[in-house]
This record gives structure tokens, C-alpha cells and sequence, in this order.
């Protein structure tokens, strides 16, 4: 490296030499003879030094703005530097606890590409400012300048150039720290805190091979924009988590967003005013985020909207502007399904690339067919009461065991009756300091038999009262059936209105 920086300084000083001569005797000759001059100095310039130098400044000339490109090369060199560079520079990324190392200043490292070795410097310029001080403040310019043969200028300016870009992009993304936006400010816009949320799927209890099928399908989906981009299909997917409450929908989400490292923007659709400022919403997600919608079938009454539009189409409402206000006068915010739709599938949502969007329901029935079918929401995941296998997760999670004398019991006591993970996890977290596995396991059990108790005592009053409704209807009929028959008259009336069916 230090033999590369001689050489370069040892020509450096022969190309200064040579351009001092041309100089010189540039003013003493005739103007024909100038052009000539100048073609075979650049010749001589090119013959003497065969590399190529490309220079990349921090700021554009009215230092505004950060050039994205100098962003992107100094992570990328972040990676390389830290195991070749000498002198190296660390910086935190805010609210993460990660320590990122990128080249210290004037510093220069080597890497090779498809075997073409490149040359990259960061480069400082300290310059005084003009304007007097008695503490001189200085001008800081920073570029990174990238060196090499020019025999390769197709490989680095066809391939590398969008390597180095490309990969820094992605080691930016991987070292930012994630964020929640909501949008509950109400004026079309998301404001957001630090994202910081520990469940992963590992610790997330369900049926092992259902998370192991999701896994796999959200690691294909990340890796898959080539493949979305070949079939012509947006590069997004839709998720609708449903289940009884508390059990995991929200972790779920929680553990998406980890897996994948993406933001999560939470969608409050109520606090949306129109179908306009939802695409607003829309325009302002970046790439690389899961959409959340919690508890769909409660956020707007979409299904109500629906059926209330259905049934004015019955009564042929003729007049389409007093139709459209009667469908947005059912809730306060005025987005409607289609609305919606739009927002999941429409032109826009394909723009910024690679998302999620998730709906979270416990009530899938309710909500309308043509806002989950597939190709909108693609993947349909049912999460459930606690089985056996979940509640081995929890445990672990919870006491650290792994097998334990009372998991038979509790196996059994799972098998016949609903308890949501919540609740299991509840009772196995102890209650105080005093409170070991043992004790946490028999509280466990106790509420297990106590659910399966009222389980059943809830059974038998249903039973109860289905009972009585159909004694009660049995006796209506037959009290029917005595009026019927009472007099002839009548009699013949009702056997004609059975045999007629009216
Ligand atoms: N499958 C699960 N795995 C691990 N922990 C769970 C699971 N389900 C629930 N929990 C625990 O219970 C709490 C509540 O779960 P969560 O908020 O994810 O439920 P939910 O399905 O979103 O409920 P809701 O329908 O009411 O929104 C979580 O904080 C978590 O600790
Ligand atoms: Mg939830």
C-alpha cells in the first residue's frame, strides 16, 4: 500500500514536471501550434499514468445536502476498512447499541474486484475561511477517491460503481435503527419513536410448522425482487393475522419486523379524514416497512359501508351523489373500502418497493371478502389457543425448562381446554422473587382446571338453555296444532294453508 502511495507520488511529481514545461512553452508558441501541444501532452500524461481517478465529494457545491452516493461508499468501505485500514474511525448509530467503524481520514484501503485491484482514499481538505476571526474557523471538505487501471474502466464503471452502491445501501439499512411511525396526529402525516420490540420468532409460541412455513416464505419474499420484477408483480406482500385476542397477533408483527429488519408503520384508519390523505400516508412509507392495520374489522365500518351501499343498489337510489354521502356518513372518517383497496393494490402501493402489509382481525368472518382474498392479503395465518408445542416455547422462554414432571398434566389439561398464550405465559411468569418453576407450573395447572371447569359449566347451561328454547318451541307447536284442529272451519283453513305453504 505504502509502495502504491510512492509511486503514485514519484509520478505525481513527473506529470507536475512535464505540465510546468507545457506551460512554459505554451506562451512562446505560435496559437497553431498550441493544439498540437496540448493533444500530446494528454498522450504523454495517459502513457506516464495508466490509472484512473474518480473522486466523489461529501457535499455538493452549495452543501445542502449530503450526497447519498458518499453515504452509500462510506458504508460500504466501513466493512473493508475495519479489517484492513489502520487508522480507522467509530461512530453510534442513535438509540442502537451497535458501534459502526468506518475509515479515519486520509486513510487508504485496497480491495479486489472479479481480480482488478481498486485503490480507495478518504481524503480531507482543511482550508481557512476567508472572513477574519480570532478563532479561525476551518472549511472541512471530505471526498472519498477511488483509483484504478483504466484497461478496467468497463468493469468499474459497468459493474463495480453499482456494487459499491448497491451493497452500501443495504449495510446502511442493516446498521440504522429501525423506527414505529403512526399517524394518529391527524393531519395526514406519521411521526414516529425508535422501534425496540425483543420478540423473534423463536420466541414466538405456535405450531412449529406453521412458523417455520412463515419464516421461509418472508426470507423468500425478501431475497425475491428479481422474481417479483420477472412476473410483473409489485414487489409487496399481504399478511392477515386472526385469532382470539392475546393470541400473538401483535408479537407476530413485532417478530416480522426483527426478521426482516423493517420499520413498522401502524395505520390507524380511523384517524385518517379521506381517501386522499390515506394515499398521502401511502407516498410517504419508504421501502423496506411492514404496514400494519390492527383489528381491521373494527377500524372502519368497511363491511357496514358495503352492505348499506348493497342495499340502497336494491332500492334503486337513483341519485348517485345522495348514494355516495349516505356511505360516508356511517363513520367519521370518510375512507372507504374501495379506498382501501387502493391503498393495498392500487398504482401507488407499488411504489417504494419491498413491503408487508398486515391486517390483524379477530374476527375474519366479518370482514369483507374482496378486502382478503388472495393476491390482496396472499397468505392467511390463523393464530390459536395454546397447544402442547406452544406452551413448550413459552416455558422456555418464561423458566428456561426444557422438561419438567408437571408437562404431562399440563399437556393433557391443554388438550381439553382453550387457553390463549397470553394467559399461559401470565400464569407461568412468577409472581415474586420467592416464586420458582415448580410453583409457576402448579399456578398453570390450577387455571388450566379452573378454565376447563367454567368451560364446562358454560357447556351445561348451554345446553341448558337450548334445551328449554326447543321444549318452549315444541309447545308453541303443539298449542298451534289444538287451536287448529279446534273447529272444523278452521281446521280445513290451516290443513289448506299447510298443503298450500303459505
Ligand atoms: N403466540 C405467542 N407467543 C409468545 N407470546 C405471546 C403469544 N401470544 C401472546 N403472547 C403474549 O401475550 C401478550 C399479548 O399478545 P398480543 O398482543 O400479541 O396478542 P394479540 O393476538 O395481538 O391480541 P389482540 O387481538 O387483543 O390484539 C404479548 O405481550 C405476549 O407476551
Ligand atoms: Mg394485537
Amino acid at each position: 500500500m505504502k509502495m502504491m502511495g510512492e509511486m503514485f507520488a514519484q509520478l505525481g511529481s513527473l506529470i507536475a514536471t512535464v505540465m510546468f514545461v507545457y506551460t512554459i512553452c505554451k506562451q512562446y508558441l505560435p496559437y497553431n501550434l498550441q493544439g498540437l501541444v496540448v493533444r500530446y501532452s494528454h498522450k504523454l500524461f495517459g502513457f506516464l499514468y495508466p490509472y484512473i481517478q474518480i473522486t466523489f465529494d461529501e457535499y455538493a457545491d452549495d452543501f445542502r445536502k449530503r450526497s447519498e452516493v458518499y453515504s452509500a461508499i462510506q458504508s460500504y468501505l466501513s466493512t473493508k476498512s475495519s479489517t484492513t485500514a489502520k487508522r480507522l474511525k467509530a461512530h453510534d448509530v442513535k438509540g442502537s447499541s451497535t458501534l459502526v467503524l468506518g475509515m479515519a481520514d486520509n486513510e487508504e484501503v485496497t480491495e479486489e474486484f472479479r481480480g482488478i485491484k481498486i485503490w480507495w482514499a478518504s481524503m480531507k481538505d482543511s482550508s481557512k475561511k476567508n472572513s477574519f476571526s480570532f478563532y479561525p474557523e476551518y472549511d472541512e471538505k471530505r471526498h472519498f477517491k477511488l483509483t484504478f487501471h483504466r484497461q478496467h474502466r468497463d468493469v468499474i464503471m459497468g459493474c463495480y460503481l453499482d456494487h459499491v452502491r448497491k451493497e452500501g445501501k443495504e449495510i446502511a439499512m442493516r446498521n440504522r435503527q429501525r423506527k414505529l411511525y403512526i399517524n394518529n396526529s391527524g393531519k395526514g402525516k406519521w411521526s414516529h419513536v425508535m422501534f425496540e420490540h425483543p420478540a423473534t420468532f423463536e420466541t414466538l409460541a405456535m405450531d412449529p410448522n406453521k412458523k417455520e412455513e412463515i419464516v421461509n416464505d418472508l426470507v423468500k419474499f425478501s431475497a425475491g425482487k428479481e422474481y417479483y420484477a420477472k412476473i410483473g408483480k409489485a414487489w409487496k406482500r399481504g399478511y392477515l393475522l386472526y385469532g382470539p385476542p392475546g393470541t400473538g397477533k401483535s408479537t407476530m408483527i413485532a417478530a416480522m419486523s426483527n426478521l426482516m429488519n423493517y420499520d413498522v408503520y401502524d395505520l390507524e384508519l380511523t384517524a385518517v379524514k379521506d381517501n386522499t390523505e390515506l394515499r398521502k400516508l401511502l407516498i410517504d412509507i419508504t421501502g423496506k416497512s411492514i404496514i400494519v392495520i390492527e383489528d381491521i374489522d373494527c377500524s372502519l365500518d368497511l363491511t357496514g359501508q358495503r352492505k348499506k351501499k348493497k342495499e340502497e343498489e336494491d332500492k334503486e337510489v337513483k341519485d348517485p351523489i345522495q348514494k355516495m354521502s349516505g356511505e360516508e356518513e356511517t363513520t367519521t372518517s370518510k375512507v372507504t373500502l374501495s379506498g382501501l383497496l387502493n391503498f393495498i393494490d392500487g398504482i401507488w402501493s407499488a411504489c417504494g418497493g419491498e413491503r408487508l402489509i398486515v391486517f390483524t382481525t379477530n374476527y375474519v368472518d366479518k370482514l369483507d371478502p374482496a378486502l382478503i382474498r388472495r393476491g390482496r392479503m396472499d397468505k392467511h395465518v390463523e393464530l390459536s389457543y395454546c397447544c402442547y408445542e406452544s406452551f413448550k416455547v413459552l416455558v422456555r422462554n418464561y423458566l428456561d425448562l426444557e422438561s419438567h414432571k408437571l408437562f404431562g398434566s399440563i399437556q393433557r389439561l391443554l388438550g381439553e381446554t382453550n387457553m390463549t398464550p397470553a394467559d399461559v405465559a401470565e400464569n407461568l411468569m412468577p409472581k415474586s422473587v420467592f416464586e420458582d418453576a415448580d410453583s409457576c407450573l402448579k399456578n398453570l395447572i390450577e387455571a388450566l382446571e379452573a378454565a376447563k371447569e367454567e368451560a364446562r359449566m358454560k357447556a351445561e347451561e348451554e345446553a341448558k338453555l337450548k334445551a328449554e328454547k326447543e321444549a318452549k318451541e315444541k309447545h308453541e307447536t303443539a298449542n298451534e296444532q289444538v287451536k287448529c284442529n279446534g273447529t272444523s272451519a278452521e281446521g280445513r283453513l290451516c290443513e289448506e294453508v299447510k298443503e298450500n305453504g303459505v
